[in-house]
């Protein structure tokens, strides 16, 4: 069966840093997986490097049975950011967000088609901020932001959607809402990882969870990664609270 993720033995270094050391991470489709980790364990830079962005030291990656290019090439991949990693004062609308995922889809003219525009008007309805569309984005609260990214991915016709800390910043609502989305885009067999430093929000949402720490501490069903001896090994702590 194809796997969504397959990396092997990913290092990647910032100069002096070592930010991932020999990491191997399989994770099967249609999958919510929680990459867990503290503050600098390497989740970001794990994503950089699935996604393309950071070019590994070392290692293999393929990605929905392709090679990396190929299926970023395809739009097959979509990454949202942290929110401290995106500019909000870009003067964009909710509605030229989602578009950005067309861009891929868009012809020659680079102009956007009914096909796209139809495509960004359900992308928008699928996470409920239709009625937002003409705003700028730097107008939304923190979990309407994230849905607009993620609508984002939808519009691309992402099936791997990688979310660094979508949950950050926003209200227990708003995490309700990005969960029902996401569990609803696995039911049509795509696959997410989510990377998060809060424990609360894995074990009702995670099929499977990858505890990183530079290395891979380890990776499986969510109650065995959460057990007590990892969490002390990853977080110093001994119970499933929030570590910071
Ligand atoms: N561009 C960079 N240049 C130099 N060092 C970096 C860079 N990006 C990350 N690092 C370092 O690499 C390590 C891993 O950082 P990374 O951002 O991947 O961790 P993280 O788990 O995502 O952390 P957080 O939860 O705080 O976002 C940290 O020590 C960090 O300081």
């Amino acid at each position: 069966m194809t796997q969504a993720v397959n990396a092997h033995h990913v290092t990647v270094r910032y100069g002096e840093t070592l930010a991932l050391d020999d990491v191997s991470v399989e994770i099967g489709t249609a999958r919510v997986c929680g990459l867990l980790g503290m503050n600098g364990s390497g989740k970001s830079t794990l994503f950089k490097a699935l996604t393309g962005l950071v070019r590994p030291d070392h290692g293999e990656i393929r990605l929905l049975g392709r090679d990396q290019q190929q299926a970023r090439q395809e739009g097959l991949v979509a990454y949202v950011p942290q929110s401290e990693a995106v500019d909000w004062t870009f003067p964009v609308t909710v509605a030229d967000v989602v578009m950005m995922g067309r861009y891929g889809h868009l012809g020659f003219t680079r102009r956007p088609r009914r096909a796209d525009r139809a495509a960004v008007h359900a992308a928008l309805e699928r996470v409920g901020l239709t009625d937002l569309a003409g705003r700028p984005i730097g107008e939304l609260s923190g979990g309407q932001r994230k849905r607009a990214f993620v609508a984002r991915g939808i519009a691309q016709e992402a099936q791997l959607l990688f979310l660094d800390e979508p949950f950050a910043g926003v209200d227990r609502r708003s995490e309700a809402t990005i969960s029902d989305l996401l569990r609803s885009l696995r039911a049509e067999g795509r696959t997410i990882v989510i990377s998060t430093h809060d424990l609360s929000s894995v074990p009702e949402l995670c099929d499977e969870a990858v505890l990183l720490q530079q290395r891979v501490i380890a990776h499986g069903p969510v109650e065995e990664v959460l057990a007590p001896a990892n969490l002390a090994r990853t977080f110093g702590v001994e119970t499933a609270a929030e570590p910071s």
